[in-house]
């Protein structure tokens, strides 16, 4: 029961034809209907309850008897209940639908006089006015090319409506180029003028956000983002992502659905998810920040071969998909791997992250409480430091997995338990097997099956791991020379099947990019240390190889990536649990 002091608001109001008892607490906007109102009194139909938590509440209108509706309906409701329209108010607020969508409803209140309606509007707004995680300026920016090219349209038909209504200002910025949002966050954005980014395109998209917001934070910051060991800085501004990609992997992760009104709702309401973020680094050299899937072998060369069809859209995974499962390439090397220790969660528990997440709570204080042990651990790092596992062997595929990856393709994702904050990847080893086993680890990310539950395939939950090619296996950036050769004949050979030459070399999926040479780019800034200057020297000969060639594709030999516990945050919540029966909304409640 509500303690009578919290009590803010209690009147009778009429909800349609209904009288009802609606009272305004610090949380919750209530309204009951009288048992006996009502056009005929039913004394065993149970008064229904309604509540809406403020925190859920979008906006609030006062009711303008010209807010005309096409066939004059407001006319018709004044003559039918006698009423002046100008004593109604409207509340929008946040209903719950299947599938984790949420939709703007809204209910309108009739006062028996125009003070009461002024004292409700305004209890009402004061109570979302004092909810400081709110953003009110928004800087919003939209990839016109992503997934069908709709990306402008579902902004301004299903977006832009819902932040006018909450008020919420906004700065818009349609993209001209890939990269073109990335690079305006590093160096032209007036951040301080705002509460949030967001995002309208797909997970490529979501990656250029945080490379420019992530890059930004660490020069304001005075922090070296090239360096492997060096504890990046969170930024303060929060990322929402409007879903209109090909795979919407992160936004379908972090929310449960993905659909535009559910993501600007919880953008609206302020809602704040912090997310773990993969550094990744070729020796002393950052080359890109992952947040959901690091992959080589089966999920690189797929994104490689997709690239090519993006005229398919959505599509294009599908045929590549086919196509390189039945390729069936696999890689040989050595992946070494620091496991994670003194933390909750295994990959493969039965219980999944979401909605306040314990794990991910735990395990962020431990690593915030403990920074020091933490960067103790991580300097003592070494391959021989006894720490490192150390596994070598063929493999089809080799991913590390920063949260579940979920997305409509795979409703539970690559590592169904991987979490979302908890300072952790899941490292998913599937070694050489014939193609039936393959699919059947692969037709498992759409079933209820285990796909880990496989001899070929293995995960670990780690902090830091390395994979090297087995021609790279020297590490040394001058045999890179001789072994990007290799590598250059190789790519031939995989254009030209006919020679029977198998690929030794895969690529490097990052969140959906392949991590080609031109990730150096964002390095350039510093006085380069003598190993990266011959890196950058032999990645300008092979640029000049690989444009001659046509090629657009570059491994990298051996990547360092290291995961940073909770640096950014979305506008999100995690995937909500679902809602228990009596708590489904009625439609037939009043
Ligand atoms: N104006 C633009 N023209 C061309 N490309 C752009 C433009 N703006 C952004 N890009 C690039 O388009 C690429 C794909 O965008 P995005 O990720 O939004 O869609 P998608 O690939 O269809 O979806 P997903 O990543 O979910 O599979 C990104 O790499 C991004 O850098
Ligand atoms: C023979 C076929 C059997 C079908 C098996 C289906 C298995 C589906 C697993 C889906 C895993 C999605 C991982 C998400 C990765 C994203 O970070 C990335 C960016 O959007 N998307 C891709 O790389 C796009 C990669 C899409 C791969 C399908
Ligand atoms: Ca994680």
């Amino acid at each position: 029961m509500e303690r009578p002091g919290r009590l803010l608001l209690l009147s009778e109001l009429r909800v349609g034809n209904a009288a009802c008892d609606v009272s305004l607490c610090r949380s919750l906007l209530t309204w009951k209907r009288r048992s006996s109102s009502g056009p005929v009194y039913h004394p065993f139909r149970p008064s229904v309850s309604h509540s809406v938590s403020v925190s859920e509440i979008i906006s609030v209108r006062e009711e303008e008897e010209s807010r005309g509706r096409d066939d004059g309906s407001w006319k018709k409701i004044k003559e039918r209940e006698g009423k002046d329209c100008r004593l109604a108010f409207t509340v929008l607020y946040v209903e719950r639908r299947q599938q984790h969508r949420w939709r703007c409803a809204e209910v309108t209140f009739t006062c028996p006089e125009g003070a009461l309606r002024q004292h409700w509007v305004g209890s009402i707004r004061e109570q979302l006015a004092a909810i400081a995680s709110r953003p009110k300026h928004l800087l919003v920016y939209i990839n016109p090319c992503s997934g069908k090219r709709k990306g402008k349209r579902i902004y301004e038909e299903k977006v832009a409506p819902l932040f006018a209504q909450a008020g919420v200002a906004t700065q818009v910025i349609v993209t001209e180029r890939a990269n073109y949002a990335r690079d305006h966050l590093r160096t032209e954005a007036e951040l301080k003028k705002f509460d949030g980014v967001v995002c309208v395109g797909g997970d490529g998209m979501f990656s250029e956000i945080i490379h420019g917001l992530i890059w930004r934070t660490q020069m304001d910051g005075g922090v070296d983002p090239d360096s492997p060991d060096e504890a990046l800085l969170p930024g303060s501004l929060r990322i929402g992502i409007i879903p209109a990609g090909s795979t919407d992997c992160i936004c379908f992760a972090t929310v449960g659905a993905n659909d535009p009104v559910t993501s600007a709702l919880h953008v609206i309401v302020g809602d704040s998810q912090p997310m773990d973020v993969c550094s990744v680094h070729h020796n002393s050299t950052f080359l890109r920040y992952s947040v959901s899937l690091l992959g080589y072998g089966f999920y690189g060369d797929v994104l490689t071969d997709s690239e090519r069809k993006r005229w398919l859209g959505p599509a294009r995974y599908d045929l590549s998909g086919v196509k390189m499962f039945l390729t069936h390439h696999y890689y040989e090397g050595t992946v070494s791997y620091l496991p994670a220790r003194g933390i909750k969660g295994t990959p493969r528990d039965a219980a999944r992250c979401r909605s306040g997440c314990v794990v991910c709570q735990h395990n962020g204080e431990q690593l915030s409480e403990k920074p020091e042990r933490y960067e103790v651990d991580e300097a003592s790092d070494s391959e021989n430091d006894s720490e490192w596992r150390t596994i070598r062997g063929k493999f089809l595929a080799i991913n590390a997995a920063s949260m579940s990856c979920a997305c409509p393709r795979s409703p539970k994702g690559l590592s169904p338990a991987a979490h979302l904050a908890d300072g952790t990847t899941d490292l998913i080893l599937v070694r050489k097997c014939s193609r039936f086993d393959f699919l059947r680890h692969l037709l498992r990310h759409t079933s209820k099956d285990d796909q880990f539950d496989l001899t070929f395939v293995e995960v670990h939950r780690v902090r830091r791991f390395r994979f090297t090619p087995r021609y790279c296996q020297s590490n040394s950036d001058l045999d890179m020379r001789e072994n990007g050769k290799h590598q250059l004949f190789s790519q031939i050979c995989r254009d030209h099947p006919a020679c029977g030459c198998a690929p030794a070399y895969s690529s490097w999926n990052c969140d959906g990019e392949i991590l080609t040479h031109t990730a150096i780019d964002v390095r350039y800034r510093d006085p380069l240390g003598a190993s990266s200057r011959i890196l950058v020297e032999f990645l300008t000969q092979e640029e000049f190889i690989f444009s001659f060639l046509n090629l657009n594709t570059f491994s990298f030999c051996s990547l360092f990536p290291r995961v940073h516990c909770q640096l950014i945050k979305l506008f999100a919540r995690g995937i909500e649990e679902p809602m228990v029966f009596e708590d489904l909304p009625n439609p037939c409640a009043i």
